[in-house]
């Protein structure tokens, strides 16, 4: 991470603590609820440059035997990094580079619960770092964190989907948020 980053206000568009942060498009295999398929992941704003979100582990996660598959985690954390950075950025931001540590087995069936802040920007680079723990299910212990992240994330503009917006998945109703086309 540079050590020139700078920790910016909250923009106007983000929610007040302990307020839903909308889906950022409905499509979204993370949190869209137009995406029958996807991981229907659920945030709400922190106190800072910060979001709480939550993941039901369901079966169809599954990677080795009856637990999270590694990808799926990293797509969780991914969406997780992405919200957060909503608070600073108004508009829509792609991942650049997603780090993960994968610190305990998750259980299908758990609940996790991740929270993701800002730890600085510079020019069109966010940094932003998570971490996740297991809030109900077998092994619930929310002392313990079972897996972190640390990602960059990249301003870009309406145009950076511009080459993509014909292979859209259907047609949404509701298209909102920083990354809707
Ligand atoms: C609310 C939103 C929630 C979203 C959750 C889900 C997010 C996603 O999954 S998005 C999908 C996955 N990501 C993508 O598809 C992105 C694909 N990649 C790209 O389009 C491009 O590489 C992109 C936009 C990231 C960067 O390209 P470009 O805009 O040309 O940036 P570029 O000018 O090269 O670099 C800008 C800066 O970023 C840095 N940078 C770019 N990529 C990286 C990288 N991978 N690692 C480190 N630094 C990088 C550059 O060094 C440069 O830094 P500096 O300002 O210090 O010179």
């Amino acid at each position: 991470m540079p050590d020139d980053l700078t920790l910016p206000e909250p923009v106007g568009s983000f929610p007040a603590a302990g307020q839903p942060v909308p889906q950022h498009w409905s499509r979204c295999f993370g949190c869209g609820d137009q995406s029958p398929a996807g991981m229907s992941m659920s945030f709400t704003a922190g106190e800072g440059l910060d979001v709480w979100g939550r993941l039901e582990v369901a079966p169809r996660y599954q990677g080795g035997p009856g637990v999270i598959h590694g990808g799926i985690l990293s797509t969780a954390f991914d969406e997780a990094l992405g919200m957060v950075c909503r608070s600073i950025v108004d508009g829509p931001v792609v991942t650049g580079h997603l780090e993960i540590d994968f610190a305990r087995p998750i259980p299908l069936g758990s609940v996790l619960e991740f929270h993701a802040r800002i730890d600085g920007s510079i020019r069109r680079k966010v940094y932003a770092s998570a971490e996740a723990r297991i809030v109900e299910g077998p092994t619930a212990d929310p002392d313990v964190v079972v897996a972190t992240s640390r990602g960059l994330f990249l301003t870009v503009t309406a145009e950076h989907f511009e080459k993509t917006k014909d292979f859209v998945d259907g047609v949404p109703e509701r298209p909102f948020g920083t990354s809707s086309i």
